[in-house]
């Protein structure tokens, strides 16, 4: 079985970034990426690359497009990302890599405790801020009465939101995301350990999993010829398109996603320009917008105290900042 570039997720934006001198170059897409080597999906099958002097697998992303030497398998060059997930660990001034080039993110909890609007809220600012559409989906709707209840909590975090209950592990999970799947799309998966990931990504890789050249490279890992949930890596879905997961976090910082807080809270960010001061920071100023809907009650006070709480953390540094006179490392994107 042979995919084309456009199976493999290939659009206008990564063709129009290649040059006529690199028309000998193949296209490939990171499948997976360890701490010594990666995995392309090519044409064909999956193949280990390799790197070109000075350059580290942790510079690459699951879902990345780079293009190759076909004979050496040596990477030539990363395209630009349309859409990125990172984010920052703490005590990390680097960022950590997630997924690159998904449509959507598939934020996962399920319909219990594991059910926290704060930490959504972490995983949506994250979520805007990479480009990709979030979507909430609800696990484990088949323990419960009442899984409305969740998604209507679920949609009201954030303006135009889709939310779905499931049973991620009955085949009809895949239905009830299939609008978000299906041939060159590329979705990931996020959420805490336990809430069901793994079992969506069964559901979801279905027959697919079996295709040997597509697994095969991420078999080498795992001696049971299982994906493991500590590294990334990308797979094919049932009905065409590709699925990345990713290990449960356990602290999600939310750094430098002033956009992605922006977008969360849009009915916040709206009011800002209504303030009398144009710099108003919302929290004593006369004449504020924002204030005054909340005492109005057409403003959630507990949506404006977790939307403080954000912003003040996305505008802390990573790391304990730089000696004086150093500079913040750059951002790294696209
Ligand atoms: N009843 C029910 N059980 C589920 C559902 N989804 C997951 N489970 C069960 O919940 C447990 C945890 O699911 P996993 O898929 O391993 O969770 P995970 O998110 O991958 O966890 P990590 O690998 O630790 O990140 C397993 O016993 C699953 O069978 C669901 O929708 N309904
Ligand atoms: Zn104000």
């Amino acid at each position: 079985m042979t995919l084309s570039l456009a199976e493999r997720g290939w659009t206008a934006f990564f063709a129009e970034q290649c040059g006529e001198e690199e028309a000998g170059l193949a296209p490939m897409r990171i499948l997976s990426v360890h701490r010594s080597r990666l995995t392309a999906q090519a044409e064909s099958g999956s193949v280990r690359l390799w790197l070109p002097v000075g350059a580290r697998t942790t510079d690459y992303a699951v879902g990345d497009w780079v293009l190759v030497q076909p004979d050496t398998l040596l990477l030539h060059r990363r395209l630009d990302r349309q859409t990125l997930l990172e984010r920052h660990t703490a005590g990390n001034a680097a960022t950590q890599l997630i997924a690159a080039n998904i449509d959507t993110l598939f934020i996962v909890t399920s319909c219990n405790d594991d059910f926290n609007p704060a930490r959504l809220e972490r995983y949506l600012a994250l979520a805007n801020e990479s480009g990709a559409e979030p979507v909430i989906v609800l696990t484990k709707a088949d323990t419960v009465a009442d899984a409305d209840a969740y998604i209507a909590e679920a949609k009201a975090l954030q303006r135009d939101l889709s939310a779905v209950a499931l049973d991620a592990k009955s085949p009809t999970a895949a239905e009830a995301l299939a609008r978000w799947c299906g041939p060159g799309r590329t979705v990931a998966l996020v959420g805490s350990s336990g809430v069901g990931k793994s079992t969506l990504l069964n559901t979801l890789a279905g027959e697919a999993q079996e295709t040997p050249q597509l697994t095969g490279a991420i078999r080498e890992d795992d001696a049971k010829g299982r994906h493991t949930t500590t590294a990334r890596s990308l797979h094919p879905i049932a009905g065409g398109g590709w699925v990345i997961d990713t290990p449960g976090m356990r602290t999600l910082q939310v750094n430098d996603a002033a956009f992605g807080i922006g977008t969360l809270f849009a009915e916040i960010t709206e009011l800002a320009p209504l303030c009398r001061f144009r710099n108003c920071t919302h929290h004593h100023e006369p004449g504020c917008a924002v204030l005054e809907a909340v005492a109005e009650g057409r403003l959630d006070a507990g949506r404006v105290a977790r939307w403080r709480k954000l912003i003040d953390e996305s505008a802390q540094p990573a790391v304990a900042p730089p000696r004086a006179g150093g500079r913040p490392p750059p951002r790294r994107k696209g």
